[in-house]
C-alpha cells in the first residue's frame, strides 16, 4: 500500500481515540436526558443502564485509534472507506462483546469512526472535518456483508428516513448546525455545563429523523419526541423550572411509550467530540478533557 503523508500534522491516533471515548461517556453521564441511558437509569430500556454505555464507550477506544491509524496514512478514498468499513464492523464486535449482545453505540460509532477518521486526515476545523467525513460516507464500500436490514434500513423503507447514513453524508447538519450553536449560546448565556448540553441534546431531538424513534413508535413516536423536546426550550430549556418539569415529563412519556431517541443521543456525542478536538493551532496540547 502507498503511503502518504497527510497534509497535515494530526493529532496522535490515542488521542483522538481519548476524546472519541471521553465524548460517549459524557454523553452517558449526562443527566436527566428524556428515554435514554443517563446516571439515573436505562431510560426506555430495560436492556442497558450506564456502566454497560461505559464498558460500550472503553471497548471501542481501540477501534477509533486504528480508525485515525489509518485516516492519517490513507489518502481520503475507496480504499480508506473500505478500511474503515473492516474497523468499524469490528468495532461492532468488540461493542457487543462487551455488552453481551446490546446495540449500545452502533450509530455513535460510526459518526466518530468518520469524524476521527477526517480529523486523522488533517482536516482544519469542525466543518470541514464535517465535509471530509461525508465524503467518505458517501464512497462505496464493497465489503458490506449481506445480512438481515437493520432497524434503520426498515425505518428508511417504511417511512422514507434518511437516517445515520443520511446525516453523515449531508455533513452532520444536526452537529454543527444544532447542536454545537445551541451548546456555545448556552455556555454564552452563563448556563452551567449540563444545561447547555442538555438543550443542545434537545435542539437535535427536536428536529431529527431518528430511526431509533421511528422503528419503535413510528411516525407517531417521532412527533412526541420532536414536539415534546421543543416544548421543553419554549419553556425555557432544561435550566428552567418550567422547562425541567416539562423534560420530566417528556422523560416520563418516551419511557411509557419504549422511545429512546438514540440518534440524538449519538450526534450529542460527536458534537461533543468536535467541540473538544485539537484542531491544528492546539495539536501541541494534550486534548482537553471533556468540560465538566
Ligand atoms: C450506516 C450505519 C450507521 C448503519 O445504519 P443503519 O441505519 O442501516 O443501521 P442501524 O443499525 O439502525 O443503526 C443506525 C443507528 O444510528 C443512530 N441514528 C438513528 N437515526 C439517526 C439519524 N437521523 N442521524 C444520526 N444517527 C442516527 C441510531 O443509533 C442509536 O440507536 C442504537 C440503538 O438502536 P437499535 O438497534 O434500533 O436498538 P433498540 O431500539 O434498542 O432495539 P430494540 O430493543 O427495539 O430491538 C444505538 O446504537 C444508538 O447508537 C441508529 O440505531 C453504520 O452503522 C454502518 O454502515 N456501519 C458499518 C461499518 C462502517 O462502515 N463504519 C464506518 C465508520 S466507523
Ligand atoms: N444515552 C443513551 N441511551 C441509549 N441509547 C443511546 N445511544 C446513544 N446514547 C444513548
Amino acid at each position: 500500500m502507498t503511503m502518504i503523508e497527510p497534509a497535515r500534522p494530526s493529532a496522535a491516533p490515542a488521542l483522538l481515540a481519548d476524546a472519541a471515548v471521553r465524548s460517549l461517556r459524557a454523553e452517558a453521564q449526562l443527566s436527566p436526558k428524556p428515554g435514554l441511558v443517563d446516571r439515573r437509569g436505562g431510560g426506555a430500556h430495560d436492556d442497558m443502564d450506564l456502566p454497560l454505555m461505559l464498558a460500550s464507550a472503553q471497548a471501542l477506544r481501540p477501534t477509533f485509534a486504528q480508525i485515525a491509524q489509518a485516516a492519517g496514512r490513507t489518502p481520503a478514498g475507496v480504499a480508506l472507506r473500505e478500511k474503515l468499513g473492516v474497523l468499524g464492523r469490528r468495532g461492532e464486535q468488540a461493542m457487543v462483546r462487551a455488552t453481551g449482545g446490546i446495540n449500545t453505540h452502533r450509530g455513535a460509532l460510526w459518526a466518530l469512526g468518520l469524524l476521527v477518521a477526517a480529523v486523522a486526515g488533517g482536516a482544519a476545523d469542525e466543518r470541514a472535518a464535517a465535509r471530509a467525513a461525508a465524503r467518505l460516507a458517501a464512497l462505496p464500500d464493497r465489503r458490506v456483508p449481506a445480512g438481515e436490514p437493520s432497524h434503520g434500513e426498515q425505518a428508511r423503507r417504511r417511512h422514507g428516513a434518511g437516517g445515520a447514513r443520511e446525516e453523515a453524508e449531508n455533513a452532520f447538519p444536526h452537529v454543527t448546525e444544532v447542536a454545537l450553536p445551541r451548546l456555545r449560546q448556552g455556555r454564552a448565556a452563563g448556563l452551567g455545563e449540563e444545561t447547555a448540553r442538555l438543550d443542545a441534546l434537545l435542539a437535535v431531538m427536536s428536529l431529527l429523523d431518528d430511526t431509533c424513534v421511528l422503528h419503535r413508535g413510528g411516525p407517531d413516536g417521532l412527533r412526541a419526541v420532536r414536539l415534546g423536546a421543543r416544548r421543553v426550550l419554549t419553556e425555557g430549556g432544561a435550566g428552567t423550572a418550567s422547562g425541567r418539569a416539562a423534560l420530566m415529563e417528556l422523560d416520563n412519556a418516551l419511557r411509557e411509550r419504549r422511545l429512546s431517541p438514540g440518534g440524538s443521543g449519538d450526534l450529542l456525542a460527536a458534537a461533543l467530540f468536535l467541540d473538544t478536538v485539537p484542531w491544528p493551532e492546539r495539536r501541541e496540547q494534550e486534548v482537553p478533557a471533556c468540560r465538566r
